[in-house]
């Protein structure tokens, strides 16, 4: 039988009547002639809960501890789905993270995969069982319960289908597929039917939470067909996510329109610092930033996505104390993405003329090959992202010798 891992989103599990719908789901899976493994969230908001009664009672709460408090949101889901598949007259089993043999480097909140080691799963599954796992979590190699960062979830389901083989991963959630942008923030986002690894890779690592950044690069790395798709929904299209899914944005491209899709962060810090830049970097080390800039003893510029700094008091209290030359603030950030968006000047004039025309003032930007990112204040973001949309993708697309030229931006 074909290995099928489906992971469903906490959206998907947030009260036992949905959850009992992915156990008709699953069940139909497996009478569809699969072997299945189903990687759960946690239900709804139990995270954001969970969290939040942690922050109560401590600014900075211990990373070790979050991580043990975390963990168990997905228990909860594993165990009644298993209850649940188990009262239809299957034969179901949940396991987690560390039982599934998923070990993670030692970053408590946002640990880093390093290895998988399914035999437990493998072992169900040729007993004819469904096996059920608690996503977003595992153990690291000095044997504590580690997590993967928020929406970690989908990396354990793309991890897991690379250790076993799998066919496909299909990753369920509450939107259609990705969109061009956020749908909640932008409505006149379209769906995309198609994208390469590398074009959602971008889009995540810039805020597209829809599916997350590192449970990407695992498919990109392993050729993993990726299909994110509506767990309630008659439509069963959703968007494909694999090696060469771009030929639209080809086409897009030869037209002179190389943007794919806009994304956002909400939640981030502004770092800049003069003398003690080369401090700061070394401080934020272990942290995913994008640098805006860095001359080596003279000046650096960073964003920093806070979703996983559970110790942001901290963090900002120690880089202060390197020097008055040092500031922190909070901030957002929009990006564009596209293949070689950044390597054409033109697009990143018209793109910042967009974003003053909005009336907003950038504190900086950040420009790679795939991405230009502005960083701006947190109240403007929603205004740039649909300027931003606008001006990319909702513009008309036609041949270039007749297109309203992005180039003509004065
Ligand atoms: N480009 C995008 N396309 C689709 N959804 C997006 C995009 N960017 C952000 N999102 C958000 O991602 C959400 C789905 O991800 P998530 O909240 O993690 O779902 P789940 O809890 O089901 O895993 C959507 O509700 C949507 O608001
Ligand atoms: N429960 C974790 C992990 C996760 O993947 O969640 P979701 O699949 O609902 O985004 C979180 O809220 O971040």
């Amino acid at each position: 039988m074909s290995i099928l891992v489906q992971k469903y989103g906490g959206s998907s599990l947030s009260d036992l009547e949905r959850l009992s719908a992915v156990a008709d789901k699953v069940v139909a899976t497996r009478e569809a002639g699969h072997d299945v493994v189903v990687v759960v969230s946690a239900m709804g908001d139990s995270t954001d809960e969970l969290l939040e009664m942690a922050r109560e009672l401590a600014g900075s709460p211990s990373r070790r501890e979050l991580d043990m408090l975390l963990s168990v949101g997905e228990r909860i889901s594993m165990a009644l789905l298993s209850i649940a598949i188990q009262e239809r007259g299957y034969e179901a089993v949940s396991l987690t993270g560390s039982q599934c043999g998923i070990i993670t480097t030692h970053n408590h909140s946002n640990a880093r995969i390093m290895d998988v080691r399914p035999f437990r799963v493998q072992d169900e599954l040729e007993l004819g069982r469904i096996v059920i796992v608690a996503g977003y979590q595992g153990t690291s190699y000095r044997r504590e319960v580690t997590t993967l960062g928020r929406g970690g979830s989908d990396t354990t389901a793309v991890a897991l289908a690379a250790a076993l083989g799998a066919d496909a991963c299909e990753i369920y959630s509450d939107v259609e597929g990705v969109f061009s942008a956020d749908p909640r923030a932008v409505l006149s986002a379209k769906q995309l039917l198609e994208l390469s690894h590398e074009e959602m890779l971008e889009m995540a690592r810039s805020g597209a939470r829809v599916l997350n950044e590192q449970a990407v690069e695992f498919a990109r790395r392993a050729k993993i067909a990726l299909y994110a798709r509506k767990t309630h929904s008659p439509s069963t299209r959703g968007t494909v996510v694999r090696p060469d899914g771009f030929h639209e944005r080809v086409e897009r491209a030869e037209m002179g329109q190389p943007a794919v899709a806009v994304s956002h962060i909400e939640r981030g810090v502004h770092i800049q610092a003069g003398e003690s830049a080369d401090e700061v970097i070394a401080l934020l080390g272990e942290r995913d930033c994008v640098v805006c800039e860095w001359t080596p003893e003279q000046r650096c510029e960073l964003f920093l996505d806070t979703e996983n700094v559970h110790d942001l008091e901290d963090i900002s209290a120690k880089l202060r104390a390197l020097g008055d030359d040092v500031t922190v603030e909070r901030a957002g950030l929009v990006s564009v993405v596209g293949q070689g968006i950044g390597g054409q000047t033109r697009w990143v004039r018209q793109g910042h003329k967009v974003v003053k025309e909005a009336g907003i003032k950038p504190l900086s930007l950040a420009i790679s090959l795939s991405r230009l990112s502005w960083i701006i204040q947190t109240a403007d973001v929603k205004r740039a992202l649909g300027a931003l949309h606008d001006l990319f993708i909702s513009m008309d697309v036609k041949p270039a010798h007749h297109a309203p030229s992005l180039e003509a931006d004065s």
